[in-house]
């Protein structure tokens, strides 16, 4: 290449590079933007942006950037909101805006899960599948299932009997087994209750790792089109994924639809769809989700409860006296008692308040631009609830990092009224869980017969954490956590609770 040549090729391949420069040094034409790091010219805040512990990372921000946190990460836009105030302004208030969910070019186009309606834009499908689950497990539905409630927390008793070591193995499953049964039935539970919640959690995990990943993809959706036969990572782990995806959708609907033919078809949310024959295939998608949206969340969120019960004998004890006062020996309590047992109820919410199982939600995105407080944000900005820091905040909790089921009572708190709903949890506006009434219903139900039913003590020779560490996880619980159950009385036999 001649010299000339030589010029004209750097020029051209400068060019780009300057415009970008450019723009990203020119005075923007809006309001500014929310606090947040300094932005380095193309690559933004990567140097700044925490590679792990995002929950801790961001709360630790939050000292020197407030409310709002703002990133700009290659071109994608994220806001960390540390505010429950301004989280509700934003998702609720502005719910239009705020309600969408990232474009997620790996798990929705590569992976295919675009029947998933987690990660689905609002429209008329999140709509339709957000109604099916509203009229199987809405607050006033819930009566309807507590039975089926029951019988499995009359299961999870004797499993606990003399168990040492993480409890996680047996509450984990039990939860299963009442959402498996609640979307598919009893006879599908039975013949296939174990391959279907190992089926689940091996595409929880899958997905849940892909979803934390730095993928080429979602930046240039085009490499989608690439072949398949090219050795690229995102090829190899989207065939995996699909696979497990397409088997997550159709298996628990079809193994009903047989079991249906075959009259043997336990009642289930399924069942009534494939027996009306109507909304089949918006049931099918909805209930698909079912499992790997709400079974480890809510099992986390009583781990949790038990280990707080480990590290706070007093309050164990007292919830445990409560328990003793309202329920006749041999019975076991219900949900129907939650309004008789207040302490209980306190420390249930104390807990879910101390260890959120998803401390940052699931992240919104604006499908518009916006201007709060003056501040800009920009269409596609993905919005991330640091509900873990909103739990803890000093201006909302007195004394946030004293775990005290007594804050919630107005018996010892003149202002336990002013204290927020803790349903924020459950996330906010048009995406607030529609699982969350069941995974009330389920957990405090669970925690209210093993209290009744044991003493949760330390293995022997044991010596307790102050506080758990918790998993780096989306949904996290306590990391090393280990128990025995000791009988407090002997145990009624199954029928004596019925
Ligand atoms: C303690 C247990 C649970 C917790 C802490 C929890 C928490 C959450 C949170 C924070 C969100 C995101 C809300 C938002 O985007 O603002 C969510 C969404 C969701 N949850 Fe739950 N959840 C739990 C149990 C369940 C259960 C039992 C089910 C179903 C049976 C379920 C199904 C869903 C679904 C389908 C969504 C997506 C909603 C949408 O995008 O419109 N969850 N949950």
């Amino acid at each position: 290449m001649d010299r000339n040549k030589a010029y004209l090729a750097a020029a051209a391949a400068g060019i780009p590079l300057l415009f970008v420069l450019w723009r990203s040094a020119r005075k923007p034409s809006h309001p500014p933007l929310p606090p947040g790091p300094p932005r380095d010219p193309i690559i933004g805040s990567v140097r700044s942006f925490p590679p792990n512990r995002w929950y801790e990372s961001f709360s630790e921000m939050q000292k020197k950037y407030g409310d709002l946190i703002y990133f700009d990460i290659l071109g994608t836009k994220m806001l960390v909101i540390n505010s429950l105030g301004v989280a509700k302004d934003l998702m609720e208030t502005r719910g239009t805006i705020h309600s969408g969910r990232p474009n997620d070019v790996m798990n929705i186009s590569v992976m295919g899960w675009g029947w998933n309606f987690v990660i689905a834009q609002l429209g008329q499908f999140h709509t339709d599948c957000r109604s099916i689950l509203k009229k199987a497990m809405g607050q006033q539905e819930m009566e309807a299932h507590r039975e089926l409630i029951k019988e499995e927390a009359t299961n999870l008793i004797p499993e606990l009997m003399h168990f040492e070591g993480d409890p996680w193995e047996i509450i984990q499953p039990r939860i299963g087994a009442v959402t498996i049964r609640l979307t598919y039935g009893d006879s599908v539970h039975q013949e296939y209750g174990k391959e279907l919640a190992k089926l689940n959690e091996d595409t929880l995990h899958l997905v849940t790792s892909v979803s934390v990943q730095f993928w080429l993809v979602n930046f240039i959706p085009a490499l989608h089109y690439l072949p398949d036969w090219l050795p690229l990572a995102f090829k190899k782990v989207g065939k995996e994924g699909t696979a497990l995806q397409e088997k997550v959708h159709y298996w628990g609907w079809e193994l009903t639809e047989k079991h249906h033919k075959q009259g043997i078809a336990g009642p289930s949310i399924a069942l009534q769809y494939i027996e009306e024959g109507k909304n089949t295939d918006v049931a099918r998608d909805a209930l698909g989700m079912a499992y790997s949206a709400g079974v480890d969340n809510t099992a986390s969120a009583l781990e949790s409860f038990i280990s707080m019960m480990l590290l706070y004998p007093d309050v164990q004890k007292k919830a445990q006296a409560e328990l003793d006062r309202v329920i006749s020996p041999g019975e076991l309590p219900e949900f129907r008692d939650r309004d008789a047992l207040p302490y209980l109820d306190a420390s249930w919410r104390e807990s879910q308040r101390f260890n959120p199982s998803t401390p940052l939600g699931v992240p919104h995105t604006a499908s518009q631009e916006d201007v709060y407080k003056g501040m800009y944000i920009p269409k596609g900005t993905i919005l991330t609830t640091n509900i873990g820091y909103m739990c803890r905040d000093p201006t909302i909790w007195d004394e946030p990092d004293v775990f005290r089921p007594e804050r919630w009572l107005p018996s010892h708190n003149p202002n336990a009224h002013l204290l927020p709903d803790i349903s924020f949890v459950f996330g906010f506006g048009r995406r607030i869980c529609p699982g969350m009434f069941l995974a009330d219903e389920v957990a405090f139900t669970f925690a209210a017969a093993i209290l009744q039913a044991y003493d949760i003590v330390p293995l022997v020779g044991d010596t307790l954490p102050k506080e758990y560490v918790y998993q780096d996880a989306v949904i996290r619980r306590p990391e090393g956590m280990r128990c025995r159950f000791l009988p407090r009385n002997p145990l009624p036999s199954r029928g004596e609770y019925y």
